[in-house]
């Protein structure tokens, strides 16, 4: 087959050989993949420039080529979707997400579902959400702890599910809530190598996958029910289900059936919550490290300036990259960064790598969010949300909840890293997480006995 190629910067149809990388045995760069990707690719990029290969054994043997130049990442992001498939890549995800879930589907199938998904995360859809994620932002943050230190991400976790509950599934039963918490808890929580045994027939029968499958039935019934009691009142409900249901509903109108709207809606629960908790939890530790940028920050709370809360939110993104990178696989051969790539290899844009370049953003290591303000369009090389056909249909969705989220918490309170060090990540699953929780003190402001102390 002769396969495809993409506008390489260097023209190149036949492409050079493979990119070079690392020789360690394939389960130590597994490893170091898993655990500490973000110290390890920045020196892998030194060693062996924009474009290098990893040997990968998990799920399978396979072979992934990092892309750390933004000009080779949007070669990626718009290149053809039928040979850069994603949806094959995350099957480890089918019994966590379902297998019409948008994130395991691939061509156009996953043009359908992205069609029959997006208005109801689009622009004027968001609207309608903001006062439900300002009441459950406001209620949580009045509850936090004056004085003591406690983990932001954790507190942010619990806000951004019952938002997403809310928002997502339409739920405002109490009851309905506090069984869907530790569902998803359950779901959100499970190591790397337990979400793999997930896949394996033979593993699933043992108890903890046994129980964990459990977990998703009962979320499944929980979902129904929600499904149900919507769609018996389809005028009310503005929520994202709602939308879905009405979409559906209309003359000549699309949607899903039952089982795929539960996968759609289980992807957006889960998905759609833990992210935006860690750059929230990212945020407040990055300003309560800085003491002016707090003061400029609250002083935008103050006055309603979202713009300036939202550029904190983007340059909190940037810096503290939640997603590190995004994969495609490759169905055909093709050449991208010059390279002529064999079908089968895995092609990861390092979205980290892209927002740490000076090339794309003076002195990447500084916490900026002036960066964000005003000026031309947004820098491409901003890619939080990754790109192309598969872009984060949540992206407006998770800004416009973090600039709410902010807004609430800095009207209220000072705020303190537990320590002055800057805090270092882990890998949970898909996502960069403040190692240490990102562990914060607040106190209520314009006094209290931990005002304006900042850390030693
Ligand atoms: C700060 C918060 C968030 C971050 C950093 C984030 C990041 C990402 C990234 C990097 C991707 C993969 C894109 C690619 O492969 O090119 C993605 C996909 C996705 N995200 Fe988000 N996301 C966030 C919030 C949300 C929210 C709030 C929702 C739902 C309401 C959501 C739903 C999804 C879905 C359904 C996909 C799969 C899209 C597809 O495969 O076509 N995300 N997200």
């Amino acid at each position: 087959m002769p396969g495809k190629s993409t506008s390489s910067p260097d023209g190149a149809s036949t492409g050079r050989a493979r990119p070079p990388g690392p020789r360690l045995p394939a389960p130590v760069q597994t490893l170091l993949f898993v655990r500490c990707r973000d110290r390890w690719f920045p020196r892998l990029r030194r060693a062996y420039g924009d474009v290098f290969a990893l040997d990968l054994a998990a799920p399978v043997r396979h072979r992934v080529v990092i892309l750390a130049r933004r000009e080779h990442v949007d070669e990626v992001f718009g290149g053809p979707t039928d040979v850069l498939h994603a949806g094959k890549g995350n099957a480890v995800l089918r019994p966590v997400m379902g297998g019409r879930s948008v994130l395991l589907t691939d061509g156009d199938e996953h043009r359908r579902v992205r069609r029959l998904l997006l208005p109801a995360l689009s622009v004027p859809a968001l609207r309608a959400y903001e006062e439900t994620m300002r009441a459950v932002a406001a209620a949580e943050v009045e509850r936090w702890p004056v004085g003591e230190v406690f983990p932001a991400h954790r507190r942010m976790r619990e806000l951004t599910l019952e938002v997403i509950s809310r928002v997502v599934l339409g739920v405002t039963s109490q009851a309905r809530l506090a069984e869907l918490r530790p569902l998803t808890r359950r779901l959100t929580d499970m190591g790397q190598l337990t979400l793999l045994g997930l896949s394996h027939p033979h593993l699933a029968r043992l108890r903890p996958w046994r129980r964990l499958l459990a977990v998703r039935r009962r979320l499944d019934a929980l979902i129904d029910a929600q499904v149900a009691e919507r769609r018996a009142a389809l005028e009310e409900g503005d929520d994202v289900l709602s939308h879905l249901l009405r979409a559906a509903a209309a003359p000549h109108g699309d949607g899903f059936d039952g089982a795929e709207l539960r996968d759609q809606l289980v992807t957006l629960l889960l998905a759609g919550h833990e992210t935006t908790a860690t750059g929230l939890a990212w945020a407040l530790h990055e300003l309560g490290r800085r003491p002016e940028q707090l003061r400029r920050a609250q002083r935008a709370a103050d006055e309603g300036d979202d713009a300036y809360l939202t550029a904190v939110v983007k340059e909190t993104l940037r810096r503290r990259p939640v997603v590190y990178q995004v994969a495609r696989c490759l169905t055909e051969p093709l050449t991208v960064a010059g390279h002529r790539l064999p079908a089968g290899t895995t092609v990861m844009p390092a979205i980290g790598l892209v927002h740490g370049d000076p090339a794309h953003h003076e002195r990447p290591e500084d916490f900026r969010p002036e960066r964000f303000l005003g000026g031309p369009a947004p820098s491409p090389a901003w890619i939080p949300f990754g790109g192309g056909a598969r872009r984060c249909p949540g992206a407006g969705f998770a800004l416009l909840e973090a600039t709410v989220v902010l807004r609430e918490v800095l009207t209220r309170y000072d705020l303190r890293p537990d320590r002055a060090r800057p805090e270092a990540s882990r890998s949970r699953q898909v996502t960069h997480v403040p190692a240490r929780g990102a562990r914060i003190v607040v106190s209520r402001r314009g006094g209290g006995a931990a005002a304006g102390r900042r850390p030693s």
